[in-house]
């Protein structure tokens, strides 16, 4: 695979420092290009941002300075492909510009998410949706004159990325009918500083804003099928609890699920373990398992299961009977890794292998 240059925007918080970290070795990506606040515009990485990761600032990284946040500022050539790990008012902003500059942007936030021509992928889950980018009309029409053959392509929250692969494996054979999901979500997942330590340590809060709405329409979109210019979304009913509890990284959640056809435990077993869509595609990023079961009767837990497939799997456990729906269990995945940074990054593979970051031009005529 060709090597390309890439832009990392919102590079300094939690989710930047995980691109950077993920993309320091990266065999396809370099990154070329850094940004983030106008407060850091200017300074050296190391000096704008407080480095929260266990591996080393790559010393490349902490020397190199940090770009205005819009594309006319670029020093040098700008990538054409632009990593965004900004919250969701400021990506609103701030990703459409880089898209009308002609940049491919692969977004960790939630403003795009759910706009019918924005494709919100998990590649083992809905990869065909990725040809959603053909249409994004909004984009040539805002800034007209702009460069073209940008867009926009979005990984869903950190709860719905570790739900959804087991979930789609049983949508494929049984049929999902409802779902309770109550989640346990670690405090990285509100960047940095994020939530107070007076506030968390020995306690959960019971509130993440706008968390259980988001899990709640993203999973349908996710699971929904490409009807060439929208997504018909999945027809089932979601009802969620988000909670933040004293966990550093790794989201869990405890699941009870209605199916459509009735399924044994062995035959759900047998769904997660038959499902890895990626397999064969030698993509760098792509886990060997995407959903890894554990039998153990008290797992999985965070810190001990959060790294399966390098970050990148969702671990499942302690499948059993519910008494009110069919089945329960329970799914941790990493937050910052397969719910964010890791997510994009494994887009922007899928991307590469498809060819969709060479085809500017058939783009805009499609
Ligand atoms: N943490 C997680 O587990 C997950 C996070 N996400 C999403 O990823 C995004 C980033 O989250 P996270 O890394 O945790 O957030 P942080 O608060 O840790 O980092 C925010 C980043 O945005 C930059 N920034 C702030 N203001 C501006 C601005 N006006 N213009 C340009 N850049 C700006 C900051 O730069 P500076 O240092 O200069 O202030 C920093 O680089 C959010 O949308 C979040 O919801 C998604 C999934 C999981
Ligand atoms: N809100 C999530 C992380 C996050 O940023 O989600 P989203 O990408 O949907 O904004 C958490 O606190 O754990």
């Amino acid at each position: 695979m060709e090597r390309r240059n890439v832009g990392i925007l919102g590079a300094t918080g939690m989710v930047g420092q995980r691109f950077i970290q993920l993309l320091s070795n990266h065999p396809w990506f370099e990154i070329t290009w850094l940004a983030a606040s106008d407060r850091s515009a200017g300074k050296t990485y190391a000096d704008a941002c407080r480095w929260k990761l266990d591996t080393p600032l790559p010393k490349r990284i902490a020397g190199m300075t940090l770009q205005p946040n819009v594309p006319e500022g670029a020093v040098g050539e700008l990538p054409k492909i632009i990593f965004a790990a900004l919250d969701a008012d400021i990506a609103r902003d701030l990703e459409p510009k880089f898209a009308s500059a002609g940049c491919a942007v692969i977004s960790n936030s939630s403003a795009f998410r759910m706009v019918s021509d924005v494709p919100l992928v998990v590649p083992e889950v809905n990869a065909d949706h990725l040809s959603l980018i053909e249409k994004q009309t909004w984009r040539r029409e805002a800034q007209p004159g702009s460069h073209p053959g940008g867009y926009i392509v979005t990984n869903p929250n950190c709860c719905a990325i570790g739900l959804v692969l087991p979930l789609k494996a049983l949508e494929e054979k049984f049929g999902i009918e409802s779902l309770f999901v109550s989640t346990m979500q670690a405090v990285s997942g509100a960047g940095y500083p994020g939530v107070a330590s007076l506030d968390i340590l020995g306690n959960v809060i019971p509130f993440i804003k706008n968390e259980e709405e988001k899990l709640q329409e993203e999973v349908f979109k996710l699971l929904g099928a490409y009807k060439g210019d929208h997504i018909e979304m999945l027809e089932a009913r979601l009802t969620a609890h988000c909670n933040r509890v004293a966990v550093e990284d790794g989201h869990m959640e405890c699941v009870s699920i209605k199916l459509r056809k009735p399924a044994t435990h062995e035959e759900i077993l047998a769904a997660w373990a038959d499902f890895n869509p990626l397999a064969g595609q030698h993509l760098p990023s792509a886990p060997d398992q995407p959903i890894e079961y554990d039998h153990a009767i008290d797992r999985p837990q965070p810190r001990l299961d959060r790294m399966r497939g390098k970050g990148m799997a969702s671990t499942v456990g302690r499948l059993r009977p519910c008494s009110l729906l069919d089945w329960k269990f329970v799914v941790l995945s990493h937050n910052t890794i397969r719910g964010a940074a890791g997510a994009a990054i494994l887009n922007a593979e899928v991307l590469a292998r498809l060819g969709k970051f060479e085809s500017k031009k058939k783009l805009v005529t499609a």
